[in-house]
């Protein structure tokens, strides 16, 4: 048995990591028990089965073929059949279409949704926001988000339509997986991919966050182009769990399965937390969000939010991503006669936004920590009245200033979300949202105005006579 805490609940300490991003890893709770030179021996050490998981068609090219080997008491293979759950609240979406979801252009925006008090675990709590296309098909994305109370009890989930990007707001979360387990806080993310089967405990009780799932694809750092070598997200910062088994006769216990977006059940006799070793590149891994290096201007305009990407799950035209995962963290602003909060503008990707601390610089008011917004395709946004009004009250010669103690993250996908109807009808929806934007008023002058744009004269002629 590994040296971690029996009770996942009551554990409140990191547990061991492996450091790195695509790495090929290996890892045994049990020295030895990893069998030398070959992946299948006719016996393994501790008389341990045998199982591959594989992430990726076995054909796929080697640069993207993702796979791992569990060395484990019993497979997987042992369960009852399994049963379609008789859905408490159907809640989940794995197609998006006409009988699903519906589309809509109108900018929408949710307050953080309330945790209930009834007992409620991260699947109960789990449910779909928006997405498009199909996890049958292979192609598409979901964004869920969840509100739960209490550990999973006895059961564990597997979802076998995509990989789960989580980003809890609030609550941290235990999650216990095949590879061994991760202690994951707000402020970082931790990545399950498809077909992993994990239990999440809420040591914090009342939780709540957001989930990003891909369809078909893995999430991957971006290239970095002109940077260089290094910045954003560094390889190294990302932690994969060391091998934790539990041997245990659990009479009743459930494996949870997300299938196509529906929910089913089977039955097994034992804890499927039972992998003494394994070894691969097909593994969960976690990212602490204030270990992100952010690159930006250094004199004038404001960049493009890409810049600041974790990590994108790619299409397959080349820099078009199926959903990218981008951050806004604290940083200094210090570009000269610059408009700096986010610039008004209609984007052909659609952008999904959440917060997890702090005020973002767009929104003086209305967008709360727990709370979400969604921009469509060609939808126009842009900063609220009240923060165009203050930024341009401050002036053109406005000091390096650093934003704070924040934390807003987006999801953006160049394919059309369709909304969950649950969204739509929800008591959290505000339904004044385009009302931020109403107030901004006419500021044209055709004589001019001392808020003409661009570079003051000065700094022009000093320009002109270098
Ligand atoms: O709409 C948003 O708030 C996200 C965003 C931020 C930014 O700095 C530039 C463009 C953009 O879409
Ligand atoms: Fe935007």
């Amino acid at each position: 048995m590994s040296e971690q805490p029996q009770n996942a609940a009551a554990a409140t300490e990191e547990p061991e990591y492996q450091s790195g991003f695509g790495n090929h890893f290996s890892s045994e709770a049990r020295p030895g028990a990893l069998p030398r030179g070959q992946n299948s021996p006719l016996i393994c050490p501790f008389g341990l089965y045998a199982e591959q998981i594989s992430g990726t068609s076995f054909t796929a090219p080697r640069k993207h073929n993702q796979r791992s080997w569990f060395y484990r008491i019993k497979p997987s293979v042992t369960h009852k059949p399994f049963d379609r759950r008789v859905p408490r609240h159907n809640r989940l979406v794995g197609e998006f279409d006409r009988s699903t979801s519906s589309a809509t252009p109108t900018q929408l925006r949710w307050r953080p949704a309330d945790v209930p008090d009834s007992p409620v675990d991260f699947v109960d709590g789990l449910y779909t926001v928006c997405g498009a296309g199909s996890a049958f098909l292979r192609h598409g994305y979901a964004i869920h988000m969840y509100a739960a109370n209490k550990s999973m009890d006895n059961c564990a989930f597997c979802n076998a339509d995509g990989d789960f990007l989580i980003v809890p707001q609030q609550g941290r979360l235990w999650i216990t997986t095949e590879c061994g387990r991760l202690f994951v806080s707000p402020g970082e993310i931790v990545v399950l991919p498809q077909g992993l089967r994990f239990l999440v405990d809420l040591p914090d009780g009342p939780s709540r966050g957001y989930v990003a799932e891909v369809f078909g694809v893995h999430f991957q750092l971006p290239d970095l182009g002109p940077i260089g070598a290094n910045g954003l997200a560094a390889p190294r910062d990302f932690l994969v769990p060391t091998a934790w088994f539990e041997e245990k006769f659990h009479p009743g216990y459930t494996i949870v399965q997300k299938f196509g977006g529906d929910l089913f059940v089977a039955e097994q006799d034992f804890s499927p937390f039972n992998v003494v070793a394994w070894h691969g590149n097909y593994v969960p891994y976690k990212y602490d969000l204030n270990k992100f290096c952010p690159f930006n201007t250094v004199l004038i305009d404001h960049g493009d939010p890409s810049i600041n990407t974790v990590l994108t799950a790619p299409s397959d035209k080349p820099g078009i991503a199926l959903l990218d995962f981008v951050i806004f963290p604290p940083r200094w602003l210090v570009s000269e006669h610059t408009f700096r909060p986010p610039y008004y503008h209609r984007n052909c990707m659609s952008e999904f936004m959440g917060l997890i601390y702090g005020v973002y610089d767009a929104k003086a008011d209305g967008f709360l920590p727990g709370g979400a917004s969604l921009h469509s395709c060609m939808t126009p946004h842009g900063p609220d009245t009240k923060t165009f009004e203050a930024t341009i009250a401050h002036g053109k010669g406005a000091d390096p200033f650093r934003i704070k103690d924040t934390m807003a993250f987006m999801f953006e996908s160049y394919l059309i979300p369709r909304v969950c109807p649950w969204v739509l009808d929800s008591p959290y929806l505000d339904c004044d949202y385009y009302q931020c934007w109403i107030g901004l008023k006419s500021h044209f002058s055709s004589e001019g105005s001392d808020r003409t744009g661009g570079a003051p004269q000065v700094e022009i002629m000093a320009v002109k006579g270098d």
